[in-house]
């Protein structure tokens, strides 16, 4: 593995002190097979799956004051303040016992990015990016069939926009330092965990393919 990196403990909802984790932040468009491949990763090389979105959902759910406001922000595609959901990243990685985390779908804009490195002090070990083209996302986003409030036609349009507009340029930050990974994400889901494999093996060896 990489460096290890320890929080900074500056955050309202603090990591332990002295918990070394390492991160990985899976980044790409909507539907681009982030989970998909995540667990994959999980399976052959014990990192545990972080999903922003899922942790979003789950809020929702559990009946939470800000369910609301969080649901509105799925259905229209936007980004919910970062507060909310590094609050709920920090708590999903304190009450585990892992010390290796991929993390799905964050940061997904500048604020995500700047406020998480602020209250954690976590660096990314690299960016594993998936990237696909737009006609291929939205054809898996429409069959997608999870029963999604957001996988529609007006709903992932606007998200393609987020994507472009917001999270494209997180992407390129650790572009120019050097972190991304980028993955060609069009081939079949085999093919694409294979050259996810090449990324990985070399820091994980002690775990059998
Ligand atoms: N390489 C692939 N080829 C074809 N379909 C895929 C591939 N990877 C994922 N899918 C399918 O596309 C949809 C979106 O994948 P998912 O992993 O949920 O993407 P994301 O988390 O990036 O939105 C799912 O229905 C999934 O089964
Ligand atoms: N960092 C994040 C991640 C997701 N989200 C919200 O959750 C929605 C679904 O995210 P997701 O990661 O589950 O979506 P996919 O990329 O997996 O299709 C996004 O469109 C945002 O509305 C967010 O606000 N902030
Ligand atoms: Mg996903």
């Amino acid at each position: 593995m990489g460096t290890v990196v320890e929080s900074a403990n500056q955050g309202a909802v603090n990591l332990p002190t002295n918990k070394k984790v390492a991160v990985i932040f899976v980044l790409g468009g909507p539907g681009s097979g982030k989970g998909t491949q995540c667990t994959n990763i999980v399976e052959h090389f014990g990192y545990t799956h972080l999903s922003a979105g899922d942790l979003l959902r789950a809020e929702i759910k559990s009946g939470s004051e800000n369910g609301t406001m969080i649901s509105n922000m799925i259905k229209e595609g936007k980004i919910v303040p970062s507060e909310v959901t590094i609050k709920l990243l920090q708590r999903a990685i304190q009450e585990n016992g892992n010390d290796k985390f991929l993390i799905d779908g964050f940061p997904r804009n500048e604020e995500n990015r700047a406020a998480f490195e602020l209250v954690t002090g976590i660096e990314p070990e690299f960016v594993l990016f998936f990237d696909c083209p737009e006609a291929e996302m939205e054809k898996r986003l429409l069959g997608r069939n999870q029963g999604r409030e957001d996988d529609n036609i007006e709903t992932i349009r606007k998200r393609f926009n987020v994507y472009m507009e917001s999270s494209l340029p997180v992407i390129e930050y650790y572009n120019s330092k050097g972190k991304v990974r980028k993955i060609d994400a069009v081939k079949p889901v085999g093919e694409v965990f294979e050259a996810v494999k090449a990324v990985f093996a070399p820091a994980n060896e002690k775990v059998a393919a």
